[in-house]
């Protein structure tokens, strides 16, 4: 393996045994040459390759092999066939509790931990005080660790980690058990170890996390690396994925679900209200590989105006802006409907959104098929950089699972002014600083 390779994969695939009954483990013992288990493939034929530094996001579904495959790196799991390749001290957080002994305290599996993790009892005794203070226990230091909430015990377990001194650092889900004060300050520490060339491999359901943090994603699919790329493309086909998956299931109770709600008798919005802007211009024309969705609604167009209607793609840090979103029904009447947007930022960061169900606003659809324009009238309280928006109609939940038609990368908007901040997020346009 090349020296400035961290972990090379090569062809690895795991095959479990799985028994019908726990019997069938028994009689296999006791009847050598008798197979009673079936197989199972938890990783086909997996190719990878981590340089030096690299911090990579590993995503995918419940079941789809992520922990199985962070295990054979970690080396606590045998592939079945394949290369594996590890270049480097590997530190792992994988199953919560791994690595210690719930009987010693914490103070006690600093040591413990800190000598699976292969430091010697003069390389821990050095480390103690940082570790002690970064997992920020109080007291409990002393306590077993069996009385620990999982947040404690995350906290202890990533300190001893991170200061470990990996190589390879990899991170199964664990950032998530603890609160947002010590997630920010984990990302912190991870950033330091990518600077030192530490390659790290976090598993994350985190999609912010996988994009603020990794250098490189890859999604599993049923055992199965199918995608492999910059985190702001694959973040968002991963999100495709999920959905056109979960649409399909959940597209039945939606559908009876809306014949309730039309069944209650809910009136159309038929006026147009007042301050409506009739849109100059619509962009109709979207890239496929950016939509998806079950299509039983469909954005038909959307146009970006100023607040005189005038279609604009530049705005000033605060200004008033239009997004209008023209939505038609090819099947059934949907309502009511739940419409929204998202602003991104370069590296496909979600800035601010917002949707028809979260500002609780009942939209329907007038007379079947007949297209509805959906109105977004907002400052835009953002850095100067540039954004995309995405537009979605789905279903009328906060957290809808059932997408109609969700268009990433819909069109793009610059926000400028006449400082030379270049940076993303949300800003304070009004703010007032008093020095009293
Ligand atoms: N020891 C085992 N024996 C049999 N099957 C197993 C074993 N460990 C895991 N599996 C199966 O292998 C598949 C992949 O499991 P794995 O835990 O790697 O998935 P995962 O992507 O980490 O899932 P999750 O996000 O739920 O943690 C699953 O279908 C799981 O049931």
């Amino acid at each position: 393996m090349g020296e400035e390779l961290a972990i090379s994969l090569k062809n690895v695939s795991k095959c479990y045994k799985r028994y019908g009954r726990p019997v069938d483990k028994l009689k296999e013992v006791l009847l050598p040459g008798k197979n009673y288990a079936a197989e199972f493939w938890a990783l086909r034929d997996v190719n990878l390759e981590i340089p030096k530094g690299e911090t990579v996001g590993i995503i995918g579904q419940n079941g789809s092999g992520k922990s199985t495959l962070l295990q054979i790196i970690a080396g606590t799991l045998t592939p079945t066939t394949g290369d594996v390749l590890v270049n480097g001290r590997v530190s792992a957080l994988l199953e919560l509790g791994s690595g210690f002994n719930p009987e010693f305290t914490g103070r006690q599996n600093v040591f413990f931990n800190g000598r699976i993790l292969g430091l010697s009892q003069e390389e821990i005794e050095n480390k103690f005080d940082e570790i002690v203070a970064f997992a920020d226990i109080g007291e409990f230091l002393d306590q077993p660790v069996k009385t620990y909430s999982s947040g404690m015990f995350v906290r202890l377990a990533f300190s001893v980690a991170i200061n470990a001194n990996p190589d390879i650092l990899i991170v199964d889900e664990a950032l998530a058990v603890g609160d947002i004060f010590f997630q920010q300050k984990c990302f912190k520490f991870l950033e330091k170890l990518r600077e030192k060339g530490t390659a790290i491999l976090l598993v994350s359901h985190d999609n912010q996390a996988i994009l603020k943090l990794c250098d490189h994603a890859v999604i599993l699919q049923h055992g199965q690396l199918t995608h492999s790329g910059q985190p702001s493309e694959i973040v968002p086909k991963y999100i495709e994925l999920y959905y056109s998956q979960h649409t399909e299931e959940s597209a039945p109770t939606i559908l009876s679900q809306i014949n309730t709600i039309a069944e209650m008798g809910i009136d159309y919005i038929t006026d147009i209200p007042e301050g409506f802007v009739q849109p100059e211009n619509f962009i109709c024309e979207f890239p496929n590989k950016n939509r998806y969705g079950s299509m039983i609604g469909l954005i038909n167009g959307i146009s970006i105006s100023g607040i005189d209607g005038k279609i604009k793609k530049i705005f000033e840090v605060g200004e008033e802006f239009i997004l209008s979103v023209k939505i038609s029904s090819h099947q059934v009447e949907i309502c009511p409907l739940n419409i929204g947007f998202q602003i991104r930022d370069r590296l496909g960061q979600m800035i601010v959104g917002t949707n028809t169900c979260m500002l609780s606003l009942i939209i329907n659809q007038g007379k079947f098929g007949q297209p509805l324009i959906c109105q977004f009238q907002t400052k835009l309280p953002i850095y100067p950089q540039q954004y995309t928006i995405q537009v979605a109609v789905a279903e009328y939940e906060h957290d809808a699972k059932v997408i109609y038609d969700w268009i990433d990368n819909a069109t793009v908007i610059d926000v400028i002014s006449n400082s030379r901040l270049k940076q993303s997020g949300i800003c304070f346009p009004d703010i007032v600083v008093a020095n009293v």
